[in-house]
């Protein structure tokens, strides 16, 4: 069987410390996806809100225009930052997120990543599917939807020599269906910039992490903004690399950090042998949700 990564490859997930300056963050990712490239990684993966403070209240101010692409500087001086930044560092970029200004209605607002190749070339965006509406009284109340609108697709991004992984936004990892779909597509990898907070980070971030990988025998990169305490909002922290059989291969603190881990070609494919859920999956007693498939009695 072919294997799924094609080659063995290394990920870095960079866990930023950023501010309310967006200058200053910008420089700080430089730094630090730099720093991962000269420890040999291929694929670097920033944060969730890498180049703002996370909170509904701040997307608005920080929001930059996508379109037309490429968006001159003064439209989005964030994508010329990644574009630069992946062809300098001859690497992969998940450009984590950034809030994102609809070019036809500036009213409309989204939670997006941009991906980039070693070339500077972008090549995808996803928009947060799943908007993190959540109350939990007396622990945290966030309504994205306030001021965010959602994205409306899965997104599968081909790395030629290495294969495909998939890119979801922090709370589209409560939703297996979406995994699922991307696993099915033959995505090895399912990269999640993610900011969950003290609250939920501490009940499911791992829990998550290792539940899709578990469900779809694939690694898994969580990527967080480090904690800070004076912030509005204050992150998990904790960014993880998973492997295909649900094991934390490495793990972050609070605090800012780069971890490098290798994913390595034949993985997948060993974690499937011996437990084969690809051949046990029972599509005549519930549909294949890749395929669209739809219960009926
Ligand atoms: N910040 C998020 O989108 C999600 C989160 O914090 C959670 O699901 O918990």
């Amino acid at each position: 069987m072919a294997s799924l990564l094609k080659k063995s490859l290394k990920l870095a997930l960079v866990q930023l410390a950023s501010g309310s300056s967006k200058t200053h963050n910008l420089a700080n990712a430089r730094t630090k996806v730099l720093e991962a490239a000269r420890a040999g990684a291929n694929l670097v993966v920033l944060p969730e809100c890498f180049n703002s403070p996370y909170g509904t209240k701040y997307f608005d101010s920080y929001a930059e225009t996508l379109l037309p692409s490429p968006p001159s500087e003064a439209q989005s001086p964030t994508f010329h930052t990644l574009s630069q930044l992946a062809k300098e560092a001859g690497v992969y970029l998940v450009g984590g997120s950034i809030p994102e200004r609809d070019a036809s209605d500036a009213k409309t607002l989204f939670n997006t990543s941009l991906t980039f190749a070693p070339s500077g070339a972008l090549l995808a965006t996803h928009r947060k599917v799943h908007l993190f509406d959540i109350d939990i009284p007396g622990k945290i109340k966030f309504k994205e939807s306030e001021v965010l609108s959602p994205g409306n697709k899965i997104t599968l991004v081909d790395l030629p020599e290495y294969g495909t992984i998939a890119i979801a936004i922090c709370y589209d990892i409560r939703f297996p269906e979406l995994a699922t779909i991307a696993a099915r597509k033959g995505a090895f990898l399912l990269v999640y910039p993610g900011a969950f907070n003290l609250t939920t980070g501490a009940l499911h971030w791992e829990l998550l992490a290792r539940a899709r990988a578990t469900d779809n025998q694939v690694y898994v990169g969580l990527c967080s903004p480090a904690r800070d305490m004076k912030a509005d909002y204050n992150a998990w922290g904790h960014s993880m690399v998973v492997d295909p059989n649900a094991e934390v291969l490495q793990q972050l603190g609070e605090d800012e950090g780069v971890v490098v881990q290798e994913l390595k070609a034949g993985r997948i494919e060993e974690v499937r042998k011996g437990i084969p859920l690809y051949t046990q999956r029972r599509f005549d007693v519930y549909p294949d949700v890749s395929e669209g498939g739809r219960f009926k009695e």
